[in-house]
């Protein structure tokens, strides 16, 4: 006989406890060692000896939990209760080396791998965009080769900087040479701003991407290139990456490397959204550097992204 699945333990009551009290796990959430088994981790990757220009996205992971004290428990975009229909936890944050690449790199991709055996489904919180590659390293072994989702101002798929060649700008190629990535089914949504050479294009779409530029959003309306993307990835395990630069720096402007022209928060929101009936594998949301936000308008629009990706992750679990 199996046994019967307990009531979730859902996030502290906002009407017992306020909200600025306490200490932040994710959403208020029960930290994974307080309760016996998960569906769903929230995890942190402070961490971003990756970057190529400002750096702080190791306090992204904190920022990101303040600023996500406010969120309930009803998500009426995709009519589910998330923390009702699923265990869902904050796993803490994944102590990584700040001062070697690659050992952090494997750090992550073990610390990954150990946490799947625990909670299945997993959202990551970065970090710079460094740390998709090993989550796709582990992700792939479950799921093999996945479509690759990725929200981003940039490419990621350029080689290598100072001869480095992990870093933030690089993960999805090394990616797509390491057999990660699905070829014929991944994509980039809000892609803009200067590249170094047309040939970056080129090469990008030789190791397996599709982009539907911040451009074509504009042209084409939210609608247009939610049915494009939705027909690129297809029925395959999709494992989406969103590096929160994606939003413009009107939306998000405690970033890295922000280029103008971006997405509004609404629309990347929806176009989360617009994935309910997909089979997502996993999730990060990366690149957020709290010292350059304002009014935590990074930090709120990057755990409401969270907050629609630990969904789509929680209502898998009643199907
Ligand atoms: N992944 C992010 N956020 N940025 C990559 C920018 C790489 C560059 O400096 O050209
Ligand atoms: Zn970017
Ligand atoms: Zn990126």
């Amino acid at each position: 006989m199996t046994e019967p699945t307990p009531t979730p333990v859902g996030p502290v009551d906002a009407s017992v406890v306020p909200r600025y009290a306490g200490i932040a796990t994710f959403a208020r959430l029960p930290r994974i060692e307080d309760v016996p088994r998960a569906d769903v981790a929230v995890v942190g990757i402070p961490f971003d000896t990756g970057v190529s220009y400002r750096p702080g996205a190791r306090f992204g992971p904190s920022h990101v939990r303040e600023a996500s004290r406010l969120l309930r428990p009803y998500n009426p975009a995709q009519d589910v209760s998330p923390f009702a229909v699923a265990q869902v936890v904050d796993a803490g944050d994944i102590p990584v080396n700040p001062f070697a690449i690659d050992e952090a790199v494997g750090e992550v991709e073990r610390a990954a791998d150990a946490l799947a055996e625990r909670a299945p489904r997993i959202v990551t919180i970065g970090g710079d965009h460094t740390i998709a590659l090993p989550l796709l390293r582990s992700v792939t072994k479950r799921h093999g080769p996945v479509a690759v989702l990725h929200f981003d101002a940039h490419l990621d798929t350029w080689d290598t900087y100072f001869g480095a060649p992990v870093t933030h700008g690089t993960p999805f190629r090394r990616a797509s040479e390491e057999g990660l990535i699905d070829l014929t089914a991944s994509c980039h949504v809000g892609t803009r701003g200067p590249l170094y050479s047309k040939q970056d294009l080129v090469d990008d779409e030789r190791l397996g991407f599709q982009v539907l530029s911040s451009e074509l959003v504009e042209q084409e309306g939210v609608a247009s290139v939610i049915e494009r993307m939705r027909a690129r990835l297809g029925d395959r395990p999709v494992y989406v990456s969103i590096d929160i630069d994606v939003l413009d720096p009107a939306h998000a402007p405690g970033t890295g490397t922000p280029e103008a022209g971006g997405l509004t928060s609404r629309e990347l929101l929806r176009m989360v959204r617009a994935l309910s009936d997909l089979h997502v594998v996993g999730a990060d949301v990366v690149e957020v550097s709290p010292a350059y936000d304002h009014a935590q308008l990074t930090g709120i629009a990057a755990s409401h992204v969270v907050y629609e990706l630990v969904t789509l992750l929680a209502a898998q679990v009643g199907r």
